[in-house]
């Protein structure tokens, strides 16, 4: 089984792989949208790319290529715990403090942002495609005094110093990523899954007054529980929104039916996104 993820070898992405597919053949690619490219060509039986952050939010990369491509159906959720550490080339172990650039992927830049703030105010910032492409960057730039944010594994694989550890400004700091497959995947069984969900991508019909509320009340007098709803722009003009909503049952739920069935009758467009299990992982 091969799955692709948003490499190089040791992102955040490859340890959720790691964790939930031991045994699969880790194919690294450099974006996101190349990820969703693979799974879709077939070069790869999954992609395994980040969602959302418990710091930060989603990744809206993520949600707009769900919404505007076509794509295989989310088929589990991974959530990881993630600590950031600071780290540099061997030959800048004695300089670190003095670093004139720090490298990483937004979203980590975004989770350590106090601790930037507050110990190298006016470094510059430098966004790479992941926390791991930052630390690859580092390795092989020995000469220059530059730091990455990554993970222990990309230390360990880069071979660079933790010269900070866990500089994320706050503790709960989890990432969910989705696995986007043709067909059912299989999970590594010492994984137990805690609850099932199914993510819709609602369009109201354009200027309807209340019609958000609707869509809701649908859920509510069901008594369907909602664990996240989000809007993104629909790209077409200011004002213009699609809503993703997460909804803790399963499709097969007749009431989940009942409800998209409802919301598709107000003139609402509904894309599902897929109905999948939640897995934790440890590391
Ligand atoms: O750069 C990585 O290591 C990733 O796997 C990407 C990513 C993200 O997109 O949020 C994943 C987890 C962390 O939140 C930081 C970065």
């Amino acid at each position: 089984m091969k799955a692709g993820y948003l490499g190089p070898k040791a992102t955040f992405t490859d340890i959720a792989v790691q964790n939930a597919f031991p045994d699969a053949e880790r194919i690294g690619y450099t974006t996101i949208p190349d990820c969703f490219k693979a799974v879709i060509n077939n070069e790869v039986d999954m992609a395994v790319v980040p969602f959302e952050n418990a710091l930060e939010g989603s990744v809206h990369l993520t949600t707009d290529y769900l919404f505007h491509e076509t794509n295989p159906p989310i088929r589990a959720e991974i959530i990881v715990p993630i600590q950031q550490h600071l780290m540099v080339h061997p030959m800048q172990y004695n300089k670190w403090n003095e670093v004139e650039r720090i490298l990483s992927h937004p979203h980590a830049l975004a989770q350590c942002h106090k601790f930037l703030h507050n110990q190298f105010r006016g470094v510059t910032l430098e966004q790479l495609t992941s926390t791991a492409a930052a630390a690859k960057y580092v390795s092989e730039h020995p000469e220059s005094n530059i730091a990455a944010i990554a993970n222990e594994l990309a230390a360990e694989k880069y071979n660079l110093k933790i010269v900070k550890e866990n500089i994320h400004d706050y503790d709960f700091n989890h990432t969910r990523f989705i696995v986007l497959a043709h067909s059912h995947t299989e999970i590594l069984p010492s994984l137990t899954s805690t609850y099932e969900k199914t993510t819709i991508m609602v369009t109201l019909p354009s200027d309807r007054a209340g019609a958000l509320h609707q869509v809701l009340s649908a859920f509510a007098w069901r008594r369907i529980n909602l664990s996240k709803i989000e809007s993104r722009p629909l790209k077409t003009g200011l004002g213009h929104y699609f809503f993703m909503i997460d909804i803790n049952q399963s499709i097969e739920d007749q009431l989940v039916k009942n409800a998209i069935e409802e919301i598709e009758s107000l003139g609402c467009h509904v894309k599902i996104l897929g109905s999948y299990f939640s897995y934790h992982t440890q590391k």
